[in-house]
């Protein structure tokens, strides 16, 4: 690629015609890197054979994008760069075996824009209605992996989504984080000043609350099953000459050709929901890595504190702790805790197998990759 260093060209059609031949250079190039993978797709059918074949690989495509962002010298930035990364690996992916994704639909859900984030857009989307149904799709092996939310920044955990790993052997592949906006959107044939409800799912309503009581103290806040089914709601109201407001993101509006009101009305600027990757696999390590664990802790004094006392022994660096009532028995507790590192690590090891001792049970829920975009 020596000739994208040459000096710029100064006039129009110097400056078109260099860009039309640095394309075809990017294009054949790009090709070359698909029959690449086209390859590696034989290579581990050979290697793995059958139905055992794992063709996604988070762990590489971690490494993949990092290398993309360390190595960018400009004047695209890092990020930037790694998207166009993110969709040739997903272009490659879908070469080598579509994949279809399960997520908490339907379609338009922030949970559909982290799946396209993570996996880029050479997917086959396959919306589900709940989240448990998103874990059942994966376990019957319908969706090679499901995309679900776990925690926002300002709400807190997605109690379904710890809830669902309770019984389910799927493992968590990765994580990806998605900036939520959130806007007041009508109908073109509906009236702002006429508005009585406000749909949205339970979530988002709370992200906007101090908003709401600023601004519309007095319409009717309804909870609904997703953002998108919101939108449906307040096009379907308009066409029937009702006035309802959806509180939804940029995406859901678009689909139901809403009109924005009001945009970005989180209450908190940095509100950020982070989503878990669950499928059939364990992921090896990508070289900075992550990893989840649920514990059934005994019912006795002090039992959280030797838990927590066993990470900081070995160096580990616990990262988040959640709790949920264990349903085992009354006042028993499932603890949800992710750490820094991949569980074959051997500081990690050593904590695991002192949990093991400590707790009636400790499920590796998986290690996976540090969210890179
Ligand atoms: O390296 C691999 O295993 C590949 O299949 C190639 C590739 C890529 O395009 O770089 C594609 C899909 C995998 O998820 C990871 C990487």
């Amino acid at each position: 690629m020596a000739n994208t260093k040459q000096a710029v060209p100064d006039t129009l059609p110097l400056l078109r015609d260099r860009i039309d031949s640095i394309d075809s250079q990017i294009q054949a190039l790009i090709n070359e890197r698909a029959q690449c993978a086209q390859k590696v797709a034989e290579v581990k059918l050979a290697e793995q054979g059958g139905d055992a074949v794992v063709f996604y690989r988070p762990e590489r495509e971690a490494q993949v994008l990092r290398r993309v962002m360390e190595r960018n010298e400009g004047p695209l930035g890092n990020e930037e760069m790694a998207k166009i990364f993110r969709q040739i690996m997903s272009s490659c992916l879908a070469l080598e075996k579509p994949m279809r994704i399960a997520f908490l639909g339907p379609e338009g859900t922030f949970t559909q824009q982290a799946a396209l984030k993570h996996f880029g857009k050479s997917i086959v989307s396959a919306p589900m209605a709940a989240i448990d149904e998103v874990f059942r799709e994966v376990e019957s092996g319908a969706a090679n992996y499901g995309v679900v939310p776990v925690e926002n920044s300002t709400e807190g955990v997605v109690n379904h989504t710890l809830d669902s790993f309770r019984d389910s052997r799927l493992k968590i592949c990765g994580e990806v984080e998605v900036r939520i906006h959130h806007h007041l959107l009508i109908s073109p044939h509906s009236n702002a000043d006429e508005v009585t409800h406000i749909y949205s799912h339970q979530q988002s309503l709370a992200q906007c609350r101090a908003w709401l009581d600023r601004y519309w103290p007095h319409a009717e806040r309804v909870a609904v099953s997703s953002n998108a089914e919101a939108a449906r709601l307040a096009a379907e109201a308009g066409k029937n000459g009702r006035a309802v407001a959806a509180i939804a993101g940029e995406v859901a509006g678009e689909m139901y050709g809403l009109m924005t009101v009001s945009a970005n009305i989180e209450d908190r600027p940095d509100n950020t929901t982070r989503f878990l990757i669950v499928g059939n696999q364990e992921v090896p390590a990508s070289g900075k890595d992550k990893t989840s664990l649920l514990i059934s802790a005994k019912n006795e004094p002090g039992a959280l504190y030797h838990l927590l006392e066993a990470f900081e022994r070995h160096g580990v660096d616990m990262t988040r702790l959640e709790t949920r009532p264990s349903l085992m028995s009354r006042w028993g507790y499932i603890f949800y805790i992710d750490f820094v590192g991949h569980y074959q690590e051997e500081g990690c090891q050593a904590a695991i197998a002192e949990l093991r001792d400590r707790a009636s049970e400790v499920k590796v829920l998986g290690s996976y990759p540090v969210a890179v975009l």
